[in-house]
């Protein structure tokens, strides 16, 4: 008999966004710190493919051309000004409930976004390449993290880049990511991160490279709590981004 296939779907943790799904757009709602998040990383993402890609950043639409998938996009808070910024998109989360959310909100404000409920698997086993792939903050809720960041790879054009957003394991994390963040200033329902599902950059570096992609550039991302804002640091011990890259030979 055949193996069964591996998936990278969480069922529980897929159904806990969806039961959300109407919030996406909610800047204060239960999504809250991603759109917080949203100013530190898109100035992240731009500044890093236009270096990469020999863009200008501050041209009117410099992804003009790259083809970018947002896996696990959600509601697509990243799909939508990767697309104002010129890029061909395709959003995809293995929640249907959160790309219909995504899709009546790309259409209202008249944004060309490819939403697709599916999965990193059947995506890459289409054949689907990409130049750029974002996986933000979507590792450490998949039932497999190395089927996941594998099948992604295979997507990363030879000279192509991943990021991927996500948070450490540390004693740190779960003393702000998990008890700080859904249980005292209760930003996060509760249950919303395990910590065992957290992942630490090496385990993430060795999953990138076992899909032939290397770290090539790493930052943490902290929160000020006077300025109410989430800024790049050094301090990679909670939250943080990393940079990998598909050598083109
Ligand atoms: C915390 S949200 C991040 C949303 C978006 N990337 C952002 O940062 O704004 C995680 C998303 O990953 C999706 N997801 C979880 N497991 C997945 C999988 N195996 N394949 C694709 N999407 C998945 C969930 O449905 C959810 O929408
Ligand atoms: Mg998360």
């Amino acid at each position: 008999m055949p193996e069964p296939r591996r998936s990278t779907i969480d069922a529980g943790e897929v159904e806990r966004f969806s039961a959300l799904a109407a919030e996406w757009w909610n800047p204060n709602g239960k999504f809250r710190p991603l759109h917080k998040f949203n100013p530190v990383r898109l100035s992240y993402i731009r500044d890093q493919v236009a270096t990469r890609f020999g863009r200008d950043p501050r041209a009117a639409r410099p992804f003009e051309g790259l083809r970018i998938l947002d896996i696990g996009c959600g509601g697509g808070l990243l799909c939508e000004p990767m697309a104002r910024l010129g890029a061909e998109v395709v959003g995809a989360d293995a929640s249907e409930t959160n790309i219909e959310v995504a899709k009546l909100h790309a259409a209202e404000g008249n944004v060309s976004i490819d939403y697709r409920a599916t999965t990193a698997e059947d995506l890459a086993d289409a054949g689907e390449k990409f130049d750029v792939i974002l996986n933000m903050e979507v590792v450490e809720h998949v039932a497999d993290i190395d089927l996941f960041v594998a099948k992604c790879g295979e997507m990363v054009q030879p000279g192509g880049i991943m990021f991927v957003a996500t948070i450490n394991r540390t004693l740190k994390a779960l003393g702000l990511a998990i008890i700080g963040a859904e249980y005292v200033l209760r930003w996060l329902p509760r249950g919303t991160h395990q910590f065992g599902k957290l992942v630490r950059p090496e385990e993430l570096e060795k999953a990138l490279g076992g899909a032939g992609l290397t770290i090539i550039d790493r930052t943490g991302v902290t929160y000020n709590p006077l300025a109410d804002r989430w800024t790049r640091s050094k301090d990679m011990d909670v939250n943080y981004m990393v940079l990998a890259e598909k050598g083109s030979v």
